[in-house]
């Protein structure tokens, strides 16, 4: 087996505000393989997106560490990318400028790059922009777009400066069925594409068997893992593996399991006494 991409050792994580403490992660740990794709489910406040977060570098730890390839991270860098659920574009630049807009703060921050460097990077985006089906809209601005285009420019300025990683937290939570399909099978295939890792959190339990390799479950008050399951599907997926046996089988067990965690269950069983 490889070396794992990402170590997370024993991870807690606890806020303190307005003199109360949520323990967002506890003895969190987990190792993720280089081009896996793992998703992260669970009842509301279980901390995936704290996770998340810790693994972009962008939250502090309580306790125990995460390592990228084998080193501490310390803060965000170019090796890893974020997409969020709101498409967070710059409304005054057009498509192809919101794409090529990061790189050209890294240019102007390495300084002046020669002809061949400014050429490379044109030709990324000129491909992102085909790969994501927008090279029509180069030239529009993103409140020109549906929901489901704009997300996907975010996707390709995340995907721009060749990131081994990316980290996306409920990036289709905002869109409708048909696209959110689309967009799956759009992801699929950048995972496949471009050899990422990707960590991916959601509240939709049937998007995370149908983009996942593992699925790592959550459960809340204390936030930690809780479960992690196989999925049992081949790496080329298609949408008629949503109907098959094992997807639904599967389906039903993770989403008995986020119901028991997160207390709903309780609830459910009250109301139907209530109702009896
Ligand atoms: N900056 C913060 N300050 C204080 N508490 C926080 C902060 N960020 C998160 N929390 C708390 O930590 C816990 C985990 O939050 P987190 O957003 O990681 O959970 P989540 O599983 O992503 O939730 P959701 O599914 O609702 O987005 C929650 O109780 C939340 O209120």
């Amino acid at each position: 087996m490889n070396a794992p991409k990402i170590q997370i050792r024993q991870v807690g994580k606890t806020f303190r505000s307005n003199g109360r403490e949520v323990e967002a992660l506890r003895q969190v740990s987990l190792d993720v393989q280089p081009n896996e794709f793992i998703t992260f489910v669970g009842a509301s406040g279980c901390g995936k997106s704290t996770l998340l977060r810790s693994v972009a570098g962008l939250e502090g730890l309580s306790r125990g560490e995460i390592l990228l390839d084998g080193r501490p991270i310390d803060g965000p860098g170019v090796d890893r990318a974020m997409v969020f659920q709101h498409y967070s574009l710059y409304p005054w630049l057009t498509v192809m400028k919101n794409i090529k807009f990061c790189r050209q703060l890294k240019v102007i921050a390495d300084g002046v790059r020669g002809d061949a460097d400014v050429e490379a990077a044109s030709g990324r985006a000129d491909a992102l922009l085909n790969l994501m089906g927008l090279t029509p809209f180069a030239e529009a601005y993103p409140n020109q777009l549906s929901g489901g285009m704009q997300q996907r420019v975010a996707i390709a300025r995340a995907l721009m400066p060749r990131p081994a990683t990316l980290l996306m937290d409920e990036p289709f939570g905002a869109l409708d069925a048909q696209t959110r399909e689309v967009m799956h099978d759009l992801i699929r295939h950048v995972h496949a594409l471009e050899k990422t890792t990707i960590l991916f959190v959601t509240h939709d339990v049937e998007e995370a068997i149908y983009l996942g390799t593992r699925i790592v479950l959550m459960a809340p008050r204390p936030g930690r893992i809780d479960s992690i399951y196989e999925v049992p599907l081949p790496a080329k997926r298609h949408q008629d593996m949503k109907l098959a046996p094992e997807f639904t089988e599967l389906k039903r067990e993770i989403l008995a399991r986020i119901r028991e965690t997160s207390g709903m269950q309780t609830d459910l069983d009250q109301l139907a006494r209530l109702n009896a």
